[in-house]
């Protein structure tokens, strides 16, 4: 369970007591383009129901919910569990800023709330935010979006919707889902009109506050009828309480599902493309950091997503690329499906990579050593593991028989050991649908709520995010608690190499052996090519045979 530093599950409270305003038998009917409801005449509050209260529908909603007082939003979810949490004093998320929005809103405008057909049925614009996994069995296993959780949610709304409703798709889906949607729910529609919306989400985890607050874009796809454009138009006037109408971009329903697929392809394309160029630096000895500075300051290029790491993880980038690839291999385009692969493929090389250069440099084993791991999370600011590239360093290491130490600020045991167990894409399916002990708990794997505990005694640390504590550690501490000769590999370049190097550890930083030196040492070549970083530092000999 993701309830960040406490695994004990926080107290269930009552949902607030609301008053309702809707007057009792009243013939309601929503008019989309003046988006306010009304009841025999009389402005009504609009009211927005959200099913899924997740890392998009709970941020989201409650921004919605902050920025819009005249808005009523409720937050659903088939999970009571997080239900109970967004209603208690322990959010079920850690996300920078957002235990404040929640306080300043819960109760008066917002509210989370496990009934979920009664707020569907109550509701005037219905986001759906629910999980979109990639599919584990049967047709497209492997690469296309398992859609079961939306198509439940649409006949949901189909079956106890009551008066007219926009449908907005918040969640990643395939491009032409929303055709899919539309014949659910209008083949129940019992004369109820449902315009589909699709309006995808751009923020990134430990930054979604801010990302909210001030998005680059709002995208909103709708149908290209006078009814598609007053619904655009009335979701168009929630996001204008807040965001510059010059950054809302409305288009056809297909580009808005497809752009947000293209959007991440293209920064996960940076990531690996930074990820495949650091392997060559290492090989030419070479600068990953310079590489990347001098290549961003083209204008045309720009700085951003150009950090070299032991790979990008998290919820999107690989299921979405997979969706893509799907997408483009169903529509008879196996070259642009083979292309957008690659991505996939560098990214799982260079995970693959960072724990050979681990075990190589140790000697060709890691059998019995202790190797701390700091950082489990798949970035900093957030405890949400999925897809973390820790998750694979630590299987590659645990299958050399490593003995792990791990510690996140962020991230439970128990959730550690869930992901070391868990089946691929397990992960992606609702916390409750997910099994609930796992199976193989791993007697080799500790996990420490201290960074100087899990480095204690270890042969080695792997930096594998990238926290700003771990920037401002007591290395030397750290060192002189170690086992000689003492590794580090830095999977995120955060550390500063040559302070490490002074301390006496040998960086797991990149040492690359002058050629004439190695030659001569042909046995110590294996400790010469260590991790993932940036600078190319020569090994002295005397280093070199310090550490065999
Ligand atoms: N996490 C991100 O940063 C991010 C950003 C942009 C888009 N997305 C997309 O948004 C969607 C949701 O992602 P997430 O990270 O919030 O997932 P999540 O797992 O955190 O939340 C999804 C929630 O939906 C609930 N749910 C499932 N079926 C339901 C139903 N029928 N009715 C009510 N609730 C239901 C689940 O219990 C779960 O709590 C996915 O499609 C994802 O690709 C995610
Ligand atoms: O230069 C970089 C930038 C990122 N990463 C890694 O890439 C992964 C993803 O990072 P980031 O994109 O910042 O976080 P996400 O929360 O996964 O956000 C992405 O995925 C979301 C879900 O679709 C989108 O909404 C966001 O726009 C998109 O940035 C993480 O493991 C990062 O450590 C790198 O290795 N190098």
């Amino acid at each position: 369970m993701r309830y960040g530093r406490s695994e004990r599950p926080p107290p269930v409270l009552a949902l607030p007591c609301r008053h309702r305003t809707r007057s009792s038998g009243g013939e309601t009917r929503f008019d989309p383009h003046k988006l306010e409801i009304t009841d025999k005449g009389s402005a009504k509050m609009v009211r927005i129901c959200c099913l899924g209260a997740g890392y998009v529908g709970g941020p989201t909603m409650a921004v919605i919910a902050l920025k819009c007082p005249s808005i009523e939003v409720v937050v659903v979810d088939i999970s009571t569990a997080r239900i109970s949490a967004w209603n208690s004093d322990q959010l079920p998320i850690y996300e920078p800023g957002l235990d404040d929005v929640v306080k300043q809103c819960r109760g008066r405008n917002l509210f989370f709330s496990s009934d979920v057909e009664k707020h569907i049925s109550e509701a005037d614009i219905i986001f759906v935010s629910v999980n979109t996994p990639t599919k584990t069995r049967g047709l497209g296993a492997g690469k296309a979006a398992d859609l079961t959780y939306w198509e439940s949610a649409a006949r949901t709304i189909a079956d106890v919707a009551k008066s007219d409703k926009i449908v907005v798709e918040k969640s990643t889906v395939p491009v032409k889902t929303a055709e899919a949607i539309e014949k659910i729910l209008k083949h129940n529609s019992k004369g109820i009109k449902f315009e589909i919306l699709s309006n995808p989400e751009f923020l990134a985890e430990g930054t979604a506050i801010n990302d909210l607050f001030n998005p680059d874009r709002v995208l909103l796809g709708g149908r290209e009828t006078p009814e598609g454009q007053k619904a655009v138009q009335a979701l168009k006037d929630v996001y204008a309480h807040w965001v510059p109408v010059d950054r809302i971009i409305t288009t056809n329903l297909w580009s808005a599902e497809l752009s947000k697929l293209a959007a991440n392809a293209f920064l996960a394309q940076r990531i690996s493309s930074v990820n495949a160029m650091s392997a060559l630096c290492e090989a030419t000895g070479a600068d990953v950091t310079e590489v990347a500075y001098a290549v961003g300051r083209d204008s045309r290029i720009g700085p951003r997503f150009l950090n070299a790491s032991v790979g990008f993880g998290g919820s999107c980038f690989q299921k979405d690329i997979l969706n893509l690839v799907y997408i483009c291999e169903c529509n008879g385009l196996p070259e642009v499906a083979h292309y957008w692969k690659q991505v996939i493929k560098v990214n799982d090389y260079q995970k693959s990579r960072f724990v050979n250069r681990v075990v190589s440099s140790m000697f060709n084993t890691v059998s019995g050593k202790k190797i701390a791991v700091l950082g489990f999370a798949f970035k900093k600011d957030t405890g949400d593991t999925r897809e973390t590239p820790a998750i694979d360093v630590c299987k590659g290491l645990l299958g050399d028989k490593a003995a792990i130490s791990i510690y996140d600020p962020q991230v439970t045991e128990d959730q550690i050991q869930r992901d070391l167990a868990m089946n691929k894409f397990d992960w992606d399916h609702p916390i409750h649908l997910q099994p609930m002990s796992p199976t193989a708990v791993k007697k080799q794997v500790t996990v420490t709520w201290d960074a100087y505990e899990a480095t204690k005694g270890a042969h080695g640390v792997c930096i594998l995010t990238e926290w700003d504590e771990f920037k401002v550690l007591d290395y030397q501490r750290i060192y002189d608690n170690m086992e000689k000769p003492a590794f580090v590999f830095d999977g995120r370049n955060i550390v500063d190499a040559e302070k490490l190097r002074k301390i006496g550890f040998i960086q797991g930083l990149a040492m690359v052996v002058r050629e004439e030196k190695a030659c001569s040492l042909s046995v110590l070549r294996l400790c010469c090519t260590v991790a993932m970083d940036s600078q190319a530092h020569e090994l002295e000999v005397d280093e070199l045979q310090h550490v065999v």
